[in-house]
């Protein structure tokens, strides 16, 4: 249902319900959930997790809420609100490698993430307006946050089927590429300063985010101000060699 692997520093979390091109419900999502967070705690140690990769296995990435047990029920709608909030608090960036169709919640997992590679022939596609569904805040905001607002307010209100060209323009793909193109992204992340990567990831989507006066700044920030990883970088860039972070 849910498969974990490690390819060295990168954990790779793949949905795996071919049958019903990797639908969710709630069981589905507190699995998924639980292996991001124990990918998430694997930041600590002696061979850390420095990026999560998720994807789905066969044809498509996500299809969205299980159908096939009639509506979704609070159950499911409770577990998936609870997997992406770990999507976005996992202390590590997580890529979604949208592999193929992207469908309702399914675009809402692709959205959680701090970045998405989309393969050439996925789609996202999101027709709440056309069966009456209002759509949670969290979505309609993160979507303004990710691909501005003018392109959200668009493509919520047409619900028209987002390919990858048009996902790559409005910001919505970072990149068009296959597992292999998000799995290369995902190990240069690991290659940069962990606690910096943290504290970029907690304040993005802070709406309320403003320039702080150092003695204000976040005890994240101060861990990161006096960090081992600063004075590498600093002696990296003195002997010319590429810095080694360990996240402290
Ligand atoms: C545009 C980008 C920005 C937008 C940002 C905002 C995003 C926020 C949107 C959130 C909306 C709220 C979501 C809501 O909370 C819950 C939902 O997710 S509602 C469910 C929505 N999902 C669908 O309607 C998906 C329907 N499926 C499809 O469209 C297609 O199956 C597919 C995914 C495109 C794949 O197509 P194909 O490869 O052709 O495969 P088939 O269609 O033949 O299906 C194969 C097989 O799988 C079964 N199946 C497919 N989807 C589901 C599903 N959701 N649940 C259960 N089963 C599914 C299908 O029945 C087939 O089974 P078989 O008949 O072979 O037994």
């Amino acid at each position: 249902m849910i498969d974990t692997r490690r390819d060295g520093p990168v954990a790779v979390v793949t949905i795996d319900r071919h049958r019903t091109r990797n639908a969710l419900d709630a069981e589905v999502c507190t699995a998924l959930r639980e292996a991001i967070e124990a990918a998430g705690a694997a930041a600590e140690g002696e061979d850390p997790v420095r990026a999560i990769v998720i994807t789905g296995a066969g044809t498509a990435f996500c299809a969205g809420a299980d159908l096939s047990g009639g509506v979704y029920n609070l159950n499911f709608y409770d577990a998936h609100a609870a997997m992406l909030g770990a999507v976005e608090s996992v202390p590590v960036p997580v890529i979604a490698a949208v592999n193929g169709p992207a469908v309702g919640a399914g675009v809402q997992l692709a959205l959680a993430a701090d970045l998405r590679v989309v393969a050439p022939g996925a789609v996202f596609a999101v027709p709440v307006v056309k069966v009456g569904l209002a759509l949670d805040n969290w979505t309609i905001k993160r979507l303004a946050n990710v691909v501005g607002g003018g392109h959200a307010r668009s493509v919520l209100m047409t619900a028209r089927p987002v390919g990858a060209e048009e996902a790559a323009r409005i910001g919505l793909a970072n990149e068009i590429g296959d597992l292999d193109t998000a799995m290369e992204l995902a190990a240069e992340l690991a290659r940069f300063a962990p606690l910096s990567l943290r504290h970029i990831k907690s304040v993005i989507n802070d709406d309320d985010a403003r320039l702080l006066p150092r003695d204000e700044h976040t005890e994240l920030q101060q861990l990161a101000w006096h960090s081992e990883d600063m004075a590498e970088a600093r002696a990296a860039r003195a002997e010319k060699r590429p810095p080694v972070f360990r996240g402290r």
